[in-house]
């Protein structure tokens, strides 16, 4: 096997440039070798911004939410309580605090609360000085420790509507050379990762935390706010580095001394071994993934969105019905007229720990009686093609067994679910062969217990998070970054089986594998709007 290395590198996006290698080669390698091998997560020589810069041109190329604005909003949630926090954040919050918590004799305190200390104060309008609440909480985070990194105040405020709205309209009343304004949604989690105090998959993770409807969101969530995630992908791109590293090594050291005999061996081993873990994880093999596949949902992004479960089967089998009695209400219309239901209708459950989306589809037959029902019936097929689940729902009286239809996602190890229904009317009936049978009457209620169990049995085990490991998918824009970066890892594996593998274009692929996991976690950020895109998502005070 020959090594080779060029006077001319060409990149795999086809630009051409001179290779740096006389002379001062020798050092400025050696000085980006070591430099990769002490901070890997971190740094991707030459192509990646600092971190910090990356910041700044997100925060300076906003135009709508100005950085140095200092923000305010209600963090807890809206309507009466006993308790609401107004969370304010920015450089005018020693000015707001001495503005609103005065003394008995309606004059400022003359120093800020200590950090991190909860002080009893008294809240009053700024101009006015009609005393707002009497006995609220305030805590001051000093900048650099707090959750945005700026300098912020909590004001726990007692929770009655008329105090909260009075509250934020004082706030809003304060002129301060640097602007008090409400703050746009997420715009707090914006600036902790823009302070660096978290990142990329740590605020996405925050913002599946607070919209965790089951325990099951709420175990992924808080994997990845807990920083496990973001862990497991530094990892991988530390991995990923050092394959760099050595091919680089190999280019500039080939024939002299100072590289190990076996270096380029171990580097393509520990690429190999990446390329299967993300072939595991993506569901993909490399064939499909080389083509752009987009590959299957992952567990993480399954359990995190919920799992999609589709009812299908004929007209008045009592799809709908079923429908109404998981979600304990009238959700669908539900009559003895055969094609009652035409649009996909869904309903959410808390199934087993797993939030689980239902959907109720059009009845399946033939011959539709109008347009509209043969537009419901191609819906239905789409609504079960494209389900994590689904389960044909058949009357009892069935003579004949309609086809069983499967998502796309179903591998050959997935069961056909059945439930046959109104067992009321025919206590006999025969279990469909080779598909998982559930009987039952949704009028009576009987056997619906253990549908449910069953259903939930089997989420359970397809859909198992472990408590331990953190998925490292949880979003789609992981997915695709994640193919993205198998995609340059494969192109490295080709160049690598290559007789006279050439190392220089091998070693960029492996540059561009390590940038597609930095987007992941915000190492490696070019434009605004995938930062725009993420934040606008969360809610006002986060
Ligand atoms: N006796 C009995 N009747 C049921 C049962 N489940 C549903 N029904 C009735 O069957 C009829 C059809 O129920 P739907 O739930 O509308 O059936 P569907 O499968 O949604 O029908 P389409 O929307 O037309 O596809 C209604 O009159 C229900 O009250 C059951 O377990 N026993
Ligand atoms: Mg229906």
């Amino acid at each position: 096997m020959v090594l080779r290395c060029r006077g001319w590198r060409i990149g795999p996006i086809g630009a051409a440039r001179q290779c740096t290698r006389p002379h001062s080669t020798r050092a400025v390698r050696t000085a980006v070798l070591q430099a990769e091998h002490r901070a890997p997560p971190i740094l991707d020589s030459g192509a990646i911004a600092s971190r910090t810069s990356i910041r700044t041109l997100a925060s300076s190329s906003r135009t709508s939410s100005r950085p140095n604005d200092t923000i305010y909003a209600l963090a807890t949630g809206a309507g009466r309580a006993g308790v609401a926090i107004i969370r304010i954040s920015g450089a005018a919050v020693a000015h707001i605090y001495h503005s609103l918590c005065l003394t008995s004799r309606l004059q400022p305190y003359v120093r800020l609360p200590p950090a991190h200390k909860l002080v009893v104060r008294n809240v009053h309008h700024p101009h006015t000085r009609e005393l707002l609440d009497a006995g609220a909480g305030a805590i001051l985070f000093p900048a650099g420790a707090s959750y945005t990194g700026e300098t912020s105040l909590e004001l726990h405020i007692h929770g009655g509507v008329a105090t909260v709205s009075d509250v934020l309209d004082a706030l809003g009343s304060i002129r301060t050379e640097a602007r008090v304004r409400p703050a746009e949604a997420g715009e707090f989690t914006r600036r902790a990762f823009e302070h660096g105090r978290l990142d990329l998959a740590r605020a996405e993770a925050l913002h599946a935390l607070v919209q965790a409807e089951t325990s099951m969101q709420r175990r992924v969530a808080v994997q990845g706010t807990a920083g496990f995630q973001a862990k497991r992908y530094e990892a991988m791109r530390a991995q990923l580095l050092q394959a760099m590293a050595m091919t680089e090594a190999l280019i500039d050291f080939s024939d002299e001394d100072g590289v190990e005999d076996g270096t380029w061996m171990a580097a393509v081993g520990s690429v190999e071994q990446m390329a299967q873990l993300l072939r595991g994880e993506l569901g993909v093999d490399s064939a499909q993934a080389w083509r752009g596949a987009t590959g299957t949902r992952h567990v993480g992004e399954i359990v995190s969105d919920g799992v999609r479960l589709a009812i299908y089967g004929p007209p008045n089998a009592g799809k709908s019905s079923l429908l109404n009695r998981l979600a304990d209400r009238d959700a669908a219309i539900v009559s003895d007229v055969p094609g009652t239901t035409r649009d996909v209708l869904q309903v959410h459950l808390d199934l087993g720990g797993y939030k689980v989306i239902v959907y109720d589809t059009a009845g399946l037959r033939t011959r539709a009686c109008d347009e509209i029902e043969r537009i419901g019936i191609a819906r239905a097929r789409d609504a079960v093609q494209s389900a994590d689940l689904s389960l044909l729902v058949i009357p009892a009286d069935s003579t004949s067994n309609p086809p069983l239809l499967r998502p796309h996602s179903y591998t050959a190890h997935d069961a056909d679910l059945v439930f046959i229904n109104k067992t009321d009317l025919h206590p006999e009936c025969a279990r469909v062969s080779g598909a998982t049978t559930w009987k039952g009457s949704v009028k009576t209620g009987a056997g619906l217990a253990e549908l449910m169990a069953g259903l939930a049995q089997l989420i359970q085990t397809k859909y198992a998070v472990s408590t331990t490991e953190a998925p490292l998918i949880t979003h789609t824009r992981h997915r695709f970054l994640l193919l993205e970066c198998l995609d340059h890892i494969n192109r490295f594996l080709d160049l690598a089986r290559a007789r006279d593998p050439d190392l220089v274009l091998a070693a960029e692929e492996l540059r561009y594998a390590a940038k597609s996991l930095g987007k992941i976690t915000g190492n490696h950020l070019s434009a605004d709007e995938i930062l725009g895109s993420i934040f606008s998502t969360f809610c006002i005070g986060k």
